[in-house]
């Protein structure tokens, strides 16, 4: 059995992770040995009834006598820890969901589902270094892998509805305090079907520009509105979400050549689920039919739900996909640019197949 090390196992990736291990029985094949960065010397959770204590995640010996280390723990712990390791020459395996190794020559960005054979040619070419994609891309290939397969895409272009999630426990929890504070300035009125509808917007608007709402994490207002930019400003005007679109779905797929995607990346109100709606430019015109057959057959997760308003209102939202490891799409139509231009939309968990689940696959494939 491989000794392997969870860092960063409570936090909120993390606790996905543990619950979906769990779930698998994924700890039965393995020795776990769980780390903390602020908490060592206390308890380890308990798996399979057994618990030890938690390891200094900065205890290089500890460290390098693993197997395989997973960490949700983030960048800045991958930057320093990952760097050390190597130089004093662990060879173990490196399971990550943080960002900050993905685009490095000896790394490959995981998603089995979608492209089990580049994981495999890395394995066999000695590759050690295995990293989560970034969720939004993740999404994509999971719902709309079935064209790509095909090689249909000539490009994408993308808006995103980005939860909140993605940008934090505590911008979640943000969110809800702000939802809370917008309903308690108008809770009296809305008891009374009699007050003005516009009163009650203008009170709540007043509040939201007050400068009084709770904004230390987003930095504005999210609730009742939204933000239209995600992670760092780039030079060319791009958002590093934005950026991440085509450079990580290309690596993904290993593409001979770069299929271009680009859009704007928007958060919005939702709490865990990113959506997104997709203008495609197909290489040739192919039926709606076979479109549909292509995705749907692609993996065990995509469904097509047929573009149907009854149906598209209740099945493709976050509130119906939340917590689930389904990664739907809809809204499958030819757009009026002609036969080649397809619209999608598509809905899915940014925690599970946007972060923990390809991790949890990845360390099932090496155990
Ligand atoms: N949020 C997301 O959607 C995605 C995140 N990622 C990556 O995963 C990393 C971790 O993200 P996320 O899980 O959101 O981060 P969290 O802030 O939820 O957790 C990170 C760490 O904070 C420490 N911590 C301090 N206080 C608490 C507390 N009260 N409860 C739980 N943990 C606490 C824990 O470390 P310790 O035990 O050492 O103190 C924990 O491992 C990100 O930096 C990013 O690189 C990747 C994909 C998506
Ligand atoms: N940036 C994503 C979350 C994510 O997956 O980020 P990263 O690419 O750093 O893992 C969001 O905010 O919704």
């Amino acid at each position: 059995m491989k000794n392997v090390g969870f860092i960063g196992w409570r936090g909120m990736v993390g606790s996905v992770l543990m619950q979906r291990m769990a779930e698998e029985r994924d700890f039965d094949a393995i020795r776990p040995v769980f780390f903390s960065t602020s908490q060592h010397g206390q308890a380890a959770p308990v798996i399979n009834g057994q618990q030890g204590m938690l390891q200094d995640a900065y205890d290089l010996d500890a460290l390098s006598a693993l197997d395989i280390i997973v960490t949700c723990q983030g960048g800045d712990y991958t930057n320093e820890i990952y760097t050390k390791l190597k130089e004093i020459g662990w060879q173990g395996y490196w399971i990550d969901a943080a960002s900050s190794l993905r685009m490095n020559d000896d790394a490959i960005i995981i998603l089995d589902p979608v492209n089990q054979a580049v994981i495999q040619q890395g394995l066999n070419d000695g590759i050690k270094t295995f990293v989560g994609g970034n969720c939004t891309v993740s999404l994509m290939l999971m719902s709309l892998g079935g064209l790509f397969a095909h090689d249909l895409v000539e490009w994408i272009s993308v808006a995103t509805y980005q939860a909140a999630s993605g940008a934090g426990a505590r911008h979640m929890r943000e969110l809800l305090v702000q939802m809370g504070q917008l309903h308690n300035e108008v809770a009296k009125e809305l008891q009374d079907p009699a007050s003005a509808i516009l009163d009650i917007e203008r009170k709540v608007t007043a509040l939201t520009r007050s400068g009084t709402l709770a904004t230390d994490n987003f930095g504005v207002p999210l609730a009742g509105s939204l933000i239209p930019w995600i992670d760092k400003q780039l030079p060319n005007g791009q958002s590093k979400e934005e950026w991440k679109g085509q450079a990580e779905t290309n690596k993904i797929l290993n593409t001979g050549h770069v299929i271009p995607i680009d859009g704007l990346c928007v958060r919005i109100g939702a709490l865990r689920c990113h959506s997104q709606a997709f203008t495609i430019k197909l290489k040739q015109d192919v039926g709606l039919q076979d479109i549909e057959q292509m995705l749907a057959t692609h993996n065990d997760w995509v469904n097509v739900v047929p573009n149907d308003r009854e149906l598209s209102m209740r099945e493709l939202s976050p509130a119906a996909v939340t917590g689930t490891l389904k990664t739907p799409v809809g809204r499958l139509r030819k757009l009026n640019m002609g036969p080649e231009y397809l619209a999608a939309f598509s809905v899915g968990d940014q925690l599970l197949w946007g972060a923990a689940e390809p991790l949890r696959r990845m360390l099932r494939l090496l155990a």
